[in-house]
């Protein structure tokens, strides 16, 4: 079953006279649910563009983000926010918000009207930062971070969303390898104990290969390949949306691809 998926999806900016070219174009992705689909392609390719399709953010110029078999366009934006949460690539704090506030901010879809929560809610909120390892970084206020922290605060924010569906758009661009790493095995823990549905963004190919249930390849606002990381990430490939001539090795451990630039 897969409760994510477009139909024919064309995105664009602007409108009217003012509209730009499209930037997603003809795009029909199924997403499969409970695994880590892994989205990848060039700058500019048009992958954070179709993230905010998938959330809303953007209204298609046509075709169709259908999310448990409904329209996203006409549903209310609190139900949508409570089965999917992005994590974009370049949120913005309000200033002088703490670490502990902004992860609270994840809980905002699921408080009641007066727009308090109970004791649940610092429970999810205390859970996430714990995952996140931010716990100890909770009352610094966020703008005080280094990139990397911020970038763990962040993730913290969308997992105390506590949605079904997380759409992370390069969640480890900020990180060292050890940091990124240790993000991607939260997500992939959160995949694997709760069944949360994966999207995200990675231009690292190596990250990308690893943690892929499922590979989805970008190019010029169409997809262009997608399926296991093995049999998607080939020299062609990686030739076709990069423009360079690469070796694909296999990792011993893994057996999974692992692209050299030459
Ligand atoms: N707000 C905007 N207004 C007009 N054009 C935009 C806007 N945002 C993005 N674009 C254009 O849409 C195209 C796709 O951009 P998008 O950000 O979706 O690419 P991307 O694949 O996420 O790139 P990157 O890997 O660099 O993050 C680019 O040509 C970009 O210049």
């Amino acid at each position: 079953m897969t409760r994510l998926r477009t139909e024919e999806l064309v995105l664009r900016y602007g409108s009217g006279r003012g509209a730009g070219p499209d930037v997603v174009r003809d795009v029909s992705l199924e997403v499969p649910d409970g695994q880590v689909t892994v989205l990848i392609g060039a700058n500019g390719c048009g992958k954070s563009t179709l993230f905010a399709g998938l959330t809303r953010l953007m209204t298609p110029a046509s075709g169709r983000v259908l999310l448990d078999d409904a329209d996203v366009a006409s549903e209310p934006t609190r139900d949508v926010a409570k089965k999917v949460a992005l994590l974009p690539q370049n949120p913005l704090a309000p200033e002088g918000m703490s670490v502990a506030e902004l992860v609270r901010q994840g809980r905002t879809p699921h408080l009641g009207l007066l727009g308090r929560g109970g004791p649940e809610d610092d429970e999810v909120v205390a859970e996430a930062m714990r995952v996140t390892g931010v716990d100890d970084l909770a009352e610094r206020p966020v703008e005080e971070l280094s990139g990397g922290q911020r970038q763990r605060v962040w993730l913290a924010l969308a997992l105390a969303q506590d949605t079904d569906i997380l759409l992370l758009d390069e969640p480890t661009s900020f990180l060292d390898i050890g940091h990124a790493v240790e993000l991607l095995d939260v997500v992939r823990r959160r995949n694997a104990e709760r069944g949360t549905t994966v999207v995200m963004v990675l231009h690292d190919l190596f990250l990308a290969a690893r943690y892929a249930d499922h590979l989805v390849a970008m190019s010029d606002g169409k997809i262009v390949a997608q399926g296991a990381a093995a049999e998607v990430l080939t020299a062609e490939l990686a030739k076709r949306l990069y423009g360079i001539e690469c070796v694909v090795l296999e990792d011993p451990s893994t057996g999974r691809p692992v692209v050299l630039p030459r």
